[in-house]
């Protein structure tokens, strides 16, 4: 006969808002819009203890993942999971049967790879993007959600240039864009993409042809940006596109530092 330990009264009677199960390594499939995404994810699933319980259950949050992973790799994608946010819901919908609990969250992190087109020989090329998706299932029982993108870009300083007839530094970027929402607001990780990628000076890209490579300095030096003035961009456009809590940070390794610069900000 197995002992719940878990059951106990904990010598400590405090509540914990988050216990559970981080750094899952798993596999995921998702319809979206039609075509099947098979993902490589990293889940992080918790759920609250009340104060009078020494633990939780934890193979029942696994279980709910992988309930959730083997009706997502048989056949049933087709309609099962139609984004990696109703994906989910799922898991929490399932773990509601599973494990007594007031507030759930999952969190799935993964890459996107978007297929682009290089900006002169036009050739296909692959371009990774980090995205993580929040499933948040508060005490009265609603959803919501955050989503978050983390593009690789590229700037050039415009103070350099005005100083050094027109030589300056050039270096990556790393802008992130985060957006908290209500669960059933439409938004796209590909279009949060595409608004981070359009505030740089100019996206980089996996392939290049040397014709690709001229486009693209030649780009960064007729768009030379302040890493502030990128975090402004997105920030804009962000505002405009999505409803929703905004939140940006871009930080460029800066070519001429040691150090890295930062600029943050949100609704
Ligand atoms: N709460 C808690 N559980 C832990 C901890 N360390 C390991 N475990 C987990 O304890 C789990 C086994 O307990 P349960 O999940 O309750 O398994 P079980 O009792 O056989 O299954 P159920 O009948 O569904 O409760 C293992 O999956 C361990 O990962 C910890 O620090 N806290
Ligand atoms: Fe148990």
């Amino acid at each position: 006969m197995l002992v719940e330990t878990q059951e106990e009264r904990p010598e400590i009677m405090e509540r914990l808002h988050r216990v559970g199960i981080t750094n899952l390594r798993t596999v995921a499939r998702i319809n979206w819009k039609g075509r099947v995404y098979t993902f490589l994810p990293v889940f992080e699933i918790t759920i609250d203890v009340p104060e009078e319980k020494k633990g939780i259950h934890m193979s029942r949050l696994v279980e709910s993942i992988t309930e959730a992973m083997s009706e997502a790799v048989e056949e049933e994608v087709m309609e099962a999971h139609s984004s990696l946010e109703e994906l989910g819901k799922s898991i929490i919908k399932r773990l509601e049967g599973k494990h007594p609990h007031r507030r759930a969250e999952v969190w799935i992190r993964t890459h996107l790879i978007i297929p682009r087109e290089t900006p002169a020989s036009k050739k296909t090329t692959y371009e990774p993007y980090d995205v993580e998706v929040g499933v948040i299932k508060n005490e009265e029982g609603s959803f919501e959600k955050v989503l978050r993108v983390k593009v690789v870009g590229n700037t050039a300083c415009p103070h350099a240039m005005a100083n050094n007839n027109g030589k300056t530094h050039i270096q990556r970027a790393i802008g992130e864009l985060e957006v908290r929402t209500a669960f059933d607001e439409e938004i796209a990780l590909e279009d949060m993409i595409d608004v981070v990628e359009s505030s740089f000076s100019h996206p980089t890209y996996t392939l290049l042809k040397t014709v690709d490579e001229n486009a693209v300095v030649q780009g960064m030096f007729a768009n030379p940006k302040f890493v502030e003035d990128v975090a402004r961009e997105i920030f804009a456009r962000a505002k405009e596109r999505f409803k929703g809590k905004i939140h940006v940070k871009v930080i460029s390794n800066e070519s001429i530092h040691k150090h890295d610069v930062i600029a943050e900000t949100w609704s």
